[in-house]
């Protein structure tokens, strides 16, 4: 289980959190959705143990959130952080040795879903290319949190749906809690259960996927944009 308790996070003077109180149980497939600069990537980061809170705790498995918390979390980064010079099948490699839960098999499945070309090097990689290389590694560990800082992103709208879907057959829900932050609301919104609104650092709706649907009719979208104007 992920518990936030009272998480301030300030960048010196700017407050990015403010006082936010989380708790997300596993076998959820959660989005943490809001504006831009709301706090999605730094609440992504203090459950992956990059950064630490200003005030409060962040409780991975009741296990203070720190560097050593990625035993346990598997974390995509917004960034892109590979070696330029090395191949797809070099970057595997160095993940397969980096973890001891990195499923191989997994991943060369993953890779040919893809459409990856293992002996390309990273740095010619179209901008779309490195963004599936990110998912492949990040899902093939087999820990029990995956984070996904804008997973969609630079992936064409042709592509996106087809890739949630294979996502879902590469989670495993019994064992694994997934949290990510987007902007491609629409597309995400059949991979989700459970949306986490942030604005201004602080939460400000919880809600089950399908009651937004089902209840109050309105799509993800939609749903943002009424919770926003209030
Ligand atoms: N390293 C940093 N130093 C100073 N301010 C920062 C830093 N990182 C983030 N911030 C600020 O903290 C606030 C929250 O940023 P954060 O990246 O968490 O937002 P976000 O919701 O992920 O935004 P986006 O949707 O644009 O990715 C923003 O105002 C941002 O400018």
């Amino acid at each position: 289980m992920i518990q936030l308790e009272g998480v301030t996070k300030r960048y010196l003077t700017k407050k990015a959190l403010d006082g936010i109180s989380l708790q997300i149980e596993p076998g959820h497939i959660v989005g943490l959705i809001g504006s831009n600069g709301s706090g999605k990537s730094t609440t992504l980061k203090l459950i992956a143990g990059l950064l630490r809170p200003t005030r409060g705790t962040v409780l991975v498995d009741g296990e203070i959130a720190n560097r050593r918390i990625c035993r346990k979390v598997a974390y995509l980064s917004e960034l892109d952080t590979y070696y330029s010079f090395f191949t797809v099948k070099q970057t595997v490699d160095l993940y397969e040795q980096t973890f001891i839960d990195f499923n191989r098999k997994k991943a060369e499945e993953m890779l040919d879903f893809m459409k990856l070309d293992r002996s390309q090097k990273v740095k010619h990689l179209s901008k779309g290319n490195r963004g599936r290389l990110k998912i492949v590694v990040t899902l093939a560990r087999e820990v029990p949190f995956i984070l996904m800082d804008e997973p969609l992103s630079g992936l064409d709208p042709m592509v996106r749906s087809s890739i949630i879907k294979g996502l879902i057959s590469f989670i495993d829900l019994e064992k694994q809690t997934v949290i990510l932050t987007t902007h491609e609301l629409q597309e995400i919104e059949p991979l989700l259960d459970t949306v986490i609104l942030i604005k201004n650092g602080v939460i400000l709706e919880r809600e089950s996927v399908e009651d937004i649907r089902c209840n109050e009719n309105l799509s993800l979208v939609d749903w943002m944009v009424e919770k926003y104007e209030q």
